[in-house]
């Protein structure tokens, strides 16, 4: 497994870049495109393992995809029952948004499907998911979970839908905010003849509700809940043609490198702004930082901006509360801003954050403290001493298997008094291939070392 060298910048970051296409939208995108009528065209830039993974779900179920380049996909959609049994567990590898989104589409089925993942997937917790489809009549098993009452984890095998062969109405409400969740259940909507209804504490981001509404499906949000009534839908999906925005939550990694080395400027091109996602745009405001979003159009019903971000001198802020939902996943890099600030951040709310593909909570506790930032992990967040002068000392920190910590300790590297490491880079290309490549374009010196050794050159992801 390759690691990254991260030497301090010694000059600021500067340029303008692309940045992955979201990874939430893409995967609704191929998911929805598989269970359309006729030949859906999507395109943005080439795909992390994660969207990868939900593409070959939708392989292994006979949908047929060409990719004419790497930028662009063309999906034979099946229609809602066109999907055919695999012949094999379908891997969903890392991603907890293959696993849950394709659960709501596979409770519709008449055979049985086994969902299974790598060794994070395999302890992240199903039953969220399982809960609610089973009371619309689906079959959903997955193993006990030793470590919570109630739990249950990957594997999970969904299906065969009993007699009478429909889901049923629900009218459910989330215990915790879950896009995942809410996506499963609409996407199951489809396949119910009566109404589907979800309200959850916080809104989550919204783009299968987008994406629906763009489809023709009769959807109908009013604040945290969401209604799909199909009566009077036709009942078929049509094809799409949509580019995807780049990925916020990607785009944040660049943003905060550029705030936190001085003198920088930064533009990440093309960027999916919808409000549900902004949350780390909302926090870095609170800390003072330096950013303007730049309106681009429209896509789907989603809407895109070019994102500047300059260096800044931030102040310690307080993140908790609804943003939380909104910036989830943006959490740990707003934890290595929230080093370089004056004064004490908390962070709170966001318990979440220890279900993901990694404990983030005590994962970013572990790597801020082996850069001599102080903090104090709490149940649901974390305390953070910010410094705004001085360098950290360069460390060397596990990415424990997770691509938003590996970016958020690179980051952190650049302000450090020496080379820093993180070891085991290769989870980077679950979300962000071209990172190293893209923080090399803007200015920065990082190395993919293999078997010990450092490569300077190539390295257009961690994965060298
Ligand atoms: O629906 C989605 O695309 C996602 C929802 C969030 O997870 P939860 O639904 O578990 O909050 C987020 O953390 C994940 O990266 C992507
Ligand atoms: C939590 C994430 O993804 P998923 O839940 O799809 O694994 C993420 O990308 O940060």
């Amino acid at each position: 497994m390759p690691d990254l060298v991260i030497h301090p910048a010694t000059k600021p970051l500067f340029g303008s870049v692309p940045v992955p296409a979201d990874k939430s939208i893409t995967h609704r995108a191929i998911l929805l495109a598989g269970i359309a009528s006729g030949r859906s065209r999507i395109r943005g830039a080439a795909l992390g393992e994660d969207n990868r993974a939900t593409l070959a779900a939708l392989r292994a179920f006979g949908i047929r995809i060409e990719e004419p380049s790497p930028t662009e996909m063309l999906i034979e959609g099946a229609g809602l029952l066109g999907l055919q049994a695999p012949a094999a567990p379908i891997d969903c590898g890392n991603s907890g948004t293959t696993m849950r989104l394709l659960a709501g589409v596979l409770a519709a089925q008449r055979f049985v499907t086994r969902l299974i993942g790598d060794a994070s997937l395999s302890r992240r917790p199903m039953e969220r998911v399982a809960r609610p489809l089973r009371m619309r009549g689906a079959r959903i098993e997955g193993n006990l979970d030793p470590r919570r009452v109630g739990e249950i984890t990957a594997p999970l095998d969904i299906g065969p839908l009993p007699a009478p062969h429909t889901l049923c109405g629900i009218e459910y409400e989330l215990p915790v905010a879950s896009a995942q969740v809410k996506s499963a259940l609409l996407l199951s909507g489809l396949y119910a003849p009566e109404a589907t209804y979800v309200r959850e504490p916080i809104v989550s981001r919204d783009h299968t509700e987008r994406m629906l509404s763009a489809l023709g499906v009769p959807l109908r949000t009013a604040g945290a809940m969401v209604e799909l009534d199909p009566s009077g839908w036709s009942g078929e999906l049509p094809a799409l043609d949509v580019e995807v925005p780049g990925d916020i939550s990607a785009a944040s990694f660049l943003i905060a490198a550029a705030q936190i080395v001085p003198g920088s400027h930064v533009t990440a091109r093309r960027v999916g702004v919808n409000p549900t996602r902004t949350g780390f745009l909302e926090a870095l405001r609170g800390m003072e930082g330096v950013f303007a979003v730049e309106a681009r159009g429209e896509e789907m019903g989603e809407p895109i901006g070019d994102v500047h971000g300059g260096a800044a001198a931030l102040r310690a802020t307080r993140v908790g509360g609804e943003v939380v939902a909104r910036a989830i996943d943006e959490l740990p890099i707003l934890c290595v801003l929230a080093a370089r600030a004056r004064g004490v951040t908390e962070v709170r709310d966001a318990a979440e954050l220890r279900v993901k593909e990694s404990d983030r909570i005590a994962a970013m506790a572990r790597v801020l403290r082996a850069f001599g930032v102080a903090c104090e992990e709490r149940p649901d967040g974390m305390l953070i001493e910010g410094r705004e002068e001085g360098a950290f000392t360069a460390a060397e920190v596990e990415s424990e298997g997770d691509h938003r910590v590996a970016m958020a300790a690179a980051v952190l590297g650049l302000c450090a008094d020496g080379p820093s490491r993180v070891r085991d880079a290769a989870c980077i290309a679950t979300s962000f291939p071209r990172f190293v490549g893209t923080l090399r374009a803007l200015g920065a010196t990082i190395e993919v070392t293999s078997d010990g050794g450092a490569e300077s050159g190539g390295g257009e992801g961690a994965k060298a």
